[in-house]
């Protein structure tokens, strides 16, 4: 082994380096460096004795790749030693020799870096120690200082090398070692580095980065495990020098990394730590050296007292360095303590904003449910307002109930006033009621609604805060409550009855019947109100009853018996227009007259014979017969115009009524309820189901040969009976009584005759029996037959015992509607004794 290179021993008059510079360093390399000197000898002479060429040294280059050196000025990868010539410095050209980076030197300047750290030792040279002011002159400066002590530590260990040989070398390593653990990451590198096969298996790792690490392993001077323990401040792996296998002198990050590289701040974190041990360690040590080196100055006979005098004058003053030292590593620690507070409050501050966008945002969402709240109650309102769209029809949507979620709206107490067809008006449930109109526009029933005092309320509340309209309505939602519930006790007597079929089966000439029977009938306004809708019945009926016969005459074999006059078809034309008008107009004298004329004309009595596969109106006889009444100026429809009006009903319609008299106590008090009974408003029927007393189910047992209006592919018997199998099925009805009206018994008696009742699929099995008034009532009792046995077919076991009942109705004879209403009434009463145990 190489003394000299691997610094055996210091070189002769290395007792020299007792002067200031080294004495930056370490204690223990102060120690080490503290050997007899010879005293008095002039320091700069000394160090210049330390560049002594050393007859071992090596002038070539080995070194291989490299990454390119930043000053890229002296040989960067070949030592040098300083020639004998040159030794006093008066030589302009680079007074170092080349030197060969063999591995032992290569660990040696690993080591002294290590042991140096970033301590500023050259740069202090420059300027006054005490100053702590120019402790901070800059991290060049500083830099400077350190490579020179490097230098000057590797020059005493026998290796003349440069300063900035020092740096580049010491560059290379650690880019190298950089680039390593950024491909590979900390803990793979080293094991990479033990085993470069390993990289074969890293398929995460891209090619071109595989050969980047390839490049640096095979590397002649890597020094990984070197390295890392330099990085990590742990004891140097191979280096003989027990005075450099010390840790370093704990590094001092420079202050601008700081912030930068939040993972070397917590490297240097941990290092402090062990910095802490480590020292108060090498303190113990230091200071028994101390007092050994003391004792031995003292006990020293060769030194005069002047000389031990000098001694201890020297080393006060290093003492005196020392504590500047530590006070300029307290203040750059406390600037780094500053650092630390001032990144942490700038991440408390960021964490803040964050809080505070979050809280933005929820706002921001809260806003937005508000505002669709807002919306909905708006929508709610307009609804209620104006039930009619933009083109003048009535919108086919939902029932009108003003419901805030599952609360019913203000409701008033009192007893109900009479309800009237005109207008559409709140009735006393909150349901707002609303009379038929036809598709034609018969707006009639548009009436300024009035919002009642909770809706008043919801609109009022869209000007207040959330809390005090979350809080209004909490007070409405518990007002509103409290009515419902006394509604309920003072409601408890009243039976509702639901009026339930298809579409056409007499359901409203029903409930028209029940207002003029046990109500106050129709005033002159709203019998007015109906002349329109008469008007327009008359329109649509002879429109279906010419398009008929047209299609019938292009497409029936016998065709020639629908072909329409030829001096009518001008009528036709033009009445088939007027028909197929939203509003069409007021029925004039002129109008009717031709009317009369078409209607009389062979070809449109043909086809109304076969208006089953038409959609004529049943009451059409009636219109036509009735025109010129119609068309007077001062028409007013009577009560039976009324009744064989046709308008298709949406929405829901109630009344409460009595049938024994207008005094409730004079009998069981019902509210009925009529609705629409085409397919489409039938989704409407669930909202009405709870608490039923009584369902009334009409069946229009005429309709056994025609097709529905909604499906004319559908026989409407058929959809009659499916709807009925339906309703018995809901659970809701099963303590509910079934009223079965069937119904139209005036036209099923003249259609028998006509038309056989095996036409209709669930007929199919008819057998006709006798004739006249036999025959009818043999096909009645067998379409009864058959209604009888779906209902037992489709009530529960534990349902069959409620009541159900068959009735033969014509809507339209007032007398058999009030006799039945009176056999209905007494069904129920009946059947709330039985069920309160009184009978
Ligand atoms: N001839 C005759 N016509 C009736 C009878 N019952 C109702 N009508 C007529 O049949 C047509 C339809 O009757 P509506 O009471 O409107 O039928 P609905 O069941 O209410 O029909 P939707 O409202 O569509 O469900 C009207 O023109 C009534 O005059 C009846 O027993 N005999
Ligand atoms: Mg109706």
């Amino acid at each position: 082994m190489n003394n000299r290179i691997l610094g055996g021993g210091l070189l002769p008059g290395s007792a020299a380096v007792f002067d200031s510079s080294v004495n930056q360093l370490h204690p223990h390399f102060r120690s080490l460096a503290a050997a007899p000197s010879t005293a008095g000898l002039d320091p700069d002479h000394q160090i210049g004795s330390l560049f002594a060429p050393s007859s071992g040294t090596i002038a070539t280059s080995d070194d291989e790749d490299h990454f390119p050196s930043p000053a890229g000025d002296e040989n960067d990868h070949e030592c040098h030693s300083l020639p004998a010539s040159d030794a006093g410095g008066s030589n302009k050209a680079s007074p170092w020799q080349r030197m060969k980076w063999t591995d032992e030197i290569v660990r040696l300047l690993i080591s002294v870096v290590a042991y140096v750290g970033d301590h500023d030792d050259g740069a202090l040279e420059t300027f006054d120690r005490s100053s702590v002011a120019k402790w901070k002159y800059g991290a060049t400066l500083q830099k400077k200082g350190k490579w020179k002590t490097v230098s000057k530590l590797m020059l005493e260990k026998g290796c003349y090398v440069s300063p900035q040989q020092c740096e580049d070398k010491f560059n290379d390593l650690n880019k190298r070692y950089k680039r390593l653990n950024e491909i590979l990451g900390r803990g793979t590198t080293c094991h990479v580095v033990e085993n470069p096969l390993l990289l074969d298996s890293m398929h995460h790792i891209s090619p071109k980065s595989k050969d980047d690490v390839r490049k640096i392993l095979s590397s002649k001077h890597l020094f990984y495990r070197e390295m890392c323990a330099y990085h990590k401040g742990q004891k140097m792996p191979n280096s003989h020098d027990v005075n450099l296998q010390i840790c370093p002198v704990p590094k001092l990050a420079p202050p601008s990394s700081l912030m930068e590289d939040e993972e070397e701040d917590e490297a240097e974190g941990n290092d402090i730590g062990d910095h802490d041990e480590w020292s108060y360690e090498l303190g113990k040590k230091g200071f028994e050296s101390f007092r050994v080196e003391i004792d031995g100055v003292l006990r020293d006979t060769t030194k005069s007292p002047w000389e031990q005098w000098e001694w201890f004058k020297r080393r006060a003053l290093q003492l005196e360095e020392e504590r500047v030292d530590v006070e300029a590593e307290a203040l750059e620690l406390e600037k780094r303590h500053f650092k630390w507070q001032r990144f942490r409050s700038k991440k408390d501050w960021e964490l803040e904003r964050l809080r505070l966008e979050n809280d933005r945002l929820i706002l921001e969402n809260e806003c937005m449910i508000l505002q669709v709240r807002q919306k909905e109650l708006e929508l709610n309102i307009r609804w209620s307002r104006d039930p009619l769209d933009s083109a003048g029809r009535r919108m086919e949507g939902e029932l009108l109930i003003l419901w805030i979620g599952s609360r019913k709206p203000n409701l008033p107490s009192s007893p109900p006033p009479p309800y009237r067809v005109q207008g559409g008006r709140r009735s006393t449930t909150g349901i707002r009621a609303q009379g038929d109109l036809l598709s034609g526009g018969a707006s009639a029933l548009a009436d300024g609604a009035h919002l009642t005092q909770n809706e008043a309320i919801l609109c009022s509340n869209r000007q207040q805060p959330s809390n005090e309209v979350d809080s209004d309505e909490n007070i409405q939602a518990a007002e509103i409550d409290k009515r419902i519930a006394q509604e309920t006790k003072a409601e408890q007597h009243i039976h509702k009855l639901l009026l339930l079929g298809a579409g056409e089966s007499g359901k409203s000439t029903i409930f028209k019947q029940i207002r003029l029977l046990f109500q106050t009938g129709f005033d002159e306004a709203e019998l007015r109100s109906y002349t329109s809708v008469i008007h327009a019945n008359v329109y649509q009926t002879i429109k279906v009853l010419y398009d008929g016969a047209k299609e019938l005459a292009e497409n029936e074999p016998n065709s020639l018996k629908y072909v329409v006059r030829s001096d009518n078809k001008e009528i036709g034309e033009k009445l088939s227009e007027i028909g197929s008008r939203m509003n069409s107009p007021c029925l004039t004298k002129e109008i009717a007259k031709e009317i009369a004329t078409l209607w009389n004309d062979t070809a449109i009595q043909e086809t109304y014979s076969h208006g089953n596969i038409l959609q004529v109106p049943d009451c059409a006889q009636y219109f036509m017969e009735n025109l010129e009444r119609f068309s007077e100026v001062n028409y007013i429809p009577t009560k039976e115009d009324v009744l064989h009006a046709r308008v298709r009903t949406t929405g829901v319609v109630e009344i409460q009524f009595s049938p024994v008299g207008e005094s409730r106590k004079s009998g069981e008090v019902y509210r009925l309820y009529d609705v629409g009974g085409q397919r489409n408003e039938r989704r409407k029927w669930i909202h009405l189901f709870e608490g039923v007393t009584s369902v009334i189910f009409c069946a229009a047992i005429s309709e056994y040969d025609q097709m529905l209006f909604e499906d004319d592919t559908k026989n409407r018997m058929m959809e009659t009976k499916e709807l009925f199998e339906w309703v018995l099925k809901q659970s809701c009805f099963e303590k509910s009584s079934f009223m079965l009206f069937l119904n139209k018994f005036d036209i099923f008696e003249k259609k028998v005759h006509r038309v056989p009742l095996d036409v209709c699929e669930w007929f199919k099995d008819y057998q006709p029996m006798g004739s006249g008034k036999q025959e009818v009532e043999h096909a009645y009792e067998f379409v009864k037959k058959k209604f009888e046995e779906l209902y037992f077919q489709n009530s529960k076991p534990d349902c069959v015992d409620r009541a159900f009942k068959i009735y033969r109705t014509t809507a339209l004879d007032q007398k058999l509607v009030k006799k039945t209403f009176k056999l209905v009434d007494e069904t129920l009463r009946r059947r709330n004794l039985i069920e309160a145990g009184l009978l």
